[in-house]
């Protein structure tokens, strides 16, 4: 509250000076009854509820929309590329989402008032899973396809998650703007594909605004409200479905619900069935997109829960929150995921550790889908074993980490979970150096499986021999090949069976080159297959360094080494010896490079007759360099920063 509130500013002085604890505690009570005024959810029955998302292929405009919807509604001020639910700052870097958001918005229409509620998903495939989950708060999603694009690997993916929901479908073409935007033909491609009713598709443009208000209409005309409650919501038992969280320094877990059935309002005792611990609510209300407080929360509506969860692991997603007095059985839930992709992160500085652990484990705890161990290493010291969703999750967790905790971090080369079948014992090995040697594998009859994926891929036709061979040099097994109909240029969808290991690295890069940017990728876990795997040792100054063991194909071992011991090379400062770096099977060595020696020159100043003098000098370097190279064997150090600059490079 403003100081001209008061008469004069010297009455607001002379109060504060009286009691600063009352002044602000009247201050908050003024704040919440002014600014955070409830909003009164009695006019807004489930019949005027619509509770939908927005699902597209990357970069088809979703966040754009959301902001052109939030502006129609008044919700948010209008501006231009807002991004208003890309919160995180590498969603804002990136200009991507990674992590799914919610804004409920109160649009008047033909008379009557409706509660939206709008949640915003990401489109990289490693976040898939948030898309699962909010299209479980929804009963209907926007599919939007960009006009100069048409229908891409992820158009599909999502198609899928929302029609085996049940979801109300509706098409939105976006970026009729554009010169290259050819929305008929983008339309009928995608009522044809996914056998959509011919008059639903609405062609826009997020940028300008152009039909966003038939989009609206749309919303409160095709999808429907939630089912309705068959008595009063305020008679029904309570079911929440907790479908996700964020933390706030202050109050602990804020948890964003939907109500399946009953109501919630302050004061009443809620039950995480996950956990049995009981809270007590503090406050209810929509996200609008800030916080905005409402008398309650009931049948169908969807908005966040303060109840005083200290810790966000105590927002248990796909949890059931119900009323201590009247137990319910639990909603599904979600399925958990499982990551597939495995990093070690360590401190480039070792007394960081405990600093670079509470850091990790705080932003995991925002992000359910990251699993956390600890790990140590012989040559990086104490570090974690991180588990993400896929190379991109890593690369905005690495980031965030940097962003959100001002932490450097060295993170080891990702690997896939591989299982080993030995003496008929199965275990999952998610540390390369946890991998048998082959001596430990031909003592044991050992059988060695690795994580495969099923891959699509839509992309011109002019670049379908790039694309072929790209994935036939990941090991990939083409399983069906069709041209996608009324498409121009002619585009063809590939589904391909490929190792999960073969992706992870620098495979997008590759793809996006290969085919100047127009191949989309897409792809889903698939089974294990048998495979002849190897671990890859690396040494230096023959001796093993553990956070640099790798698994790979046999069949790709010898270019993984050669790859490796030129990229240690360049990395490894010069000592006053020579050094060799080598990768090895076992005990084979199938690579190596070698760093000289430093050369100091001792001979200086030393000119034309002094030969013997020179002589004796290079002698007395040379025994000095065999003594100390003896000396050093068990003493070379990797100093952090070269491994830093190596996962780097
Ligand atoms: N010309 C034009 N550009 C648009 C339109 N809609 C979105 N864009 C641009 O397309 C780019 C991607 O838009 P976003 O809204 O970030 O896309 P997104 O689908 O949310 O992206 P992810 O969250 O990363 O999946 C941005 O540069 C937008 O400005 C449109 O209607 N016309």
């Amino acid at each position: 509250m403003s100081m001209s509130m008061y008469r004069t500013p010297c009455a607001a002085v002379s109060r504060i000076r009286k009691s600063p604890l009352a002044f602000l505690a009247s201050e908050i009570r003024n704040l919440s009854t002014t600014t955070r005024r409830c909003i009164n959810m009695e006019d807004y029955p489930t019949e005027k509820i619509r509770n939908f998302s927005v699902v597209a292929h990357i970069d088809h405009g979703k966040s754009t929309l959301s902001d052109r919807l939030l502006e129609l509604t008044n919700t948010i001020k209008p501006g231009q590329n807002q991004q208003v639910l890309d919160k995180l700052e590498v969603e804002r870097e990136r200009g991507i989402t990674v992590k799914a958001n919610s804004s409920s918005m109160l649009y008047d229409y033909k008379g009557d008032k409706y509660l939206l509620n709008l949640i915003d998903t990401p489109g990289h495939v490693d976040f898939s899973y948030e898309v699962s989950r909010s299209l479980g708060a929804c009963d209907g999603a926007l599919l939007l396809v960009d006009a100069t694009q048409g229908i891409q690997a992820q158009t599909l993916s999502v198609f899928e998650l929302a029609s085996q929901r049940n979801l109300k479908i509706i098409p939105v073409i976006n970026k009729i703007d554009l010169p290259a935007a050819e929305p008929d033909a983008v339309i009928e491609q995608v009522l044809m594909q996914f056998d959509l009713d011919i008059d639903s598709a609405l062609p826009i443009s997020a940028k300008s605004g152009l039909n966003v208000e038939k989009v609206l209409h749309a919303i409160v005309d095709q999808i429907p409200p939630p089912p309705p409650s068959p008595t009063p919501p305020r008679q029904q038992p309570l079911k929440a479905l907790l479908f996700d969280s964020y933390f706030d320094k202050f109050r602990g877990a804020v948890s964003l619900i939907k109500i399946e059935s009953g109501s919630i309002q302050k004061g009443d005792v809620v039950v995480s069935h996950h956990s049995k611990s009981r809270y007590t609510v503090g406050e209810v209300g929509v996200l609008n997109p800030a916080e905005k407080p409402t008398t309650h929360l009931q049948h169908g509506q969807v908005g966040y829960l303060v109840c005083g969860m200290k810790e966000s692991s105590e927002a248990h997603i796909g949890d059931t929150i119900y009323k201590q007095s009247q137990p319910v059985e639990p909603l599904p839930g979600f399925q958990p995921v499982k990551p597939m992709v495995f990093a070690g992160v360590f401190p480039v500085d070792n007394k960081d550790f405990l600093r670079l652990e509470e850091n990790v484990k705080r932003l995991t705890l925002n992000d359910p889908s990251v699993t956390v161990n600890r790990e140590s290493s012989n040559a990086l010291g104490q570090g974690c074993r991180v588990g993400f969703l896929g190379q991109l999750h890593l690369d905005v967790f690495r980031q965030r980490l940097e962003d959100e905790h001002d932490s450097e971090v060295i993170i080891t080369a990702p690997t896939v979970p591989y299982k080993v079948i030995q003496g008929g014992e199965e275990r999952i090995v998610r540390v390369p150096s946890d991998f048998p040697e082959p001596h430990e594998l031909s003592n044991k009859k050992a059988s060695l499986f690795e994580p495969y994926v099923n891959a699509e891929v839509i992309v011109p036709d002019e670049y379908l021999g790039s694309v072929i061979e790209l994935m036939s040099a990941h090991r990939g097994d083409q399983v069906a090949f069709n041209y996608l109909e009324n498409s121009n240029p002619p585009r063809v969808h590939l589904k391909y069976h490929v190792p999960l290991a073969e992706i992870v690295t620098d495979f997008y890069a590759k793809l996006k080159s290969a085919t100047s940017g127009y191949a989309s990728f897409e792809y889903q876990q698939a089974d294990y297959v048998a495979s002849d795997l190897v671990k890859l040792n690396m040494l230096i100054h023959h001796r093993p360094v553990d956070a640099l063991a790798m698994i790979v194909h046999r069949s790709k071992s010898m270019d993984v080494a050669k790859h490796w011991v030129s990229k240690l090379k360049d990395v490894i400062p010069k000592q006053q010896f020579e050094v060799a770096i080598q990768a090895a099977i076992g005990q084979k060595p199938i690579a190596r490079e070698t760093i000289k020696a430093m050369r100091m020159n001792v001979t200086e100043g030393l000119y034309g007759g002094h030969f013997d003098r020179k002589l004796k000098k290079l002698n007395q370097q040379k025994r000095g360099k065999a003594k100390l190279k003896t000396k050093a064997v068990g003493n070379i150090h990797l100093p952090q920063s070269a491994f830093y600059d190596l996962m780097k490079s």
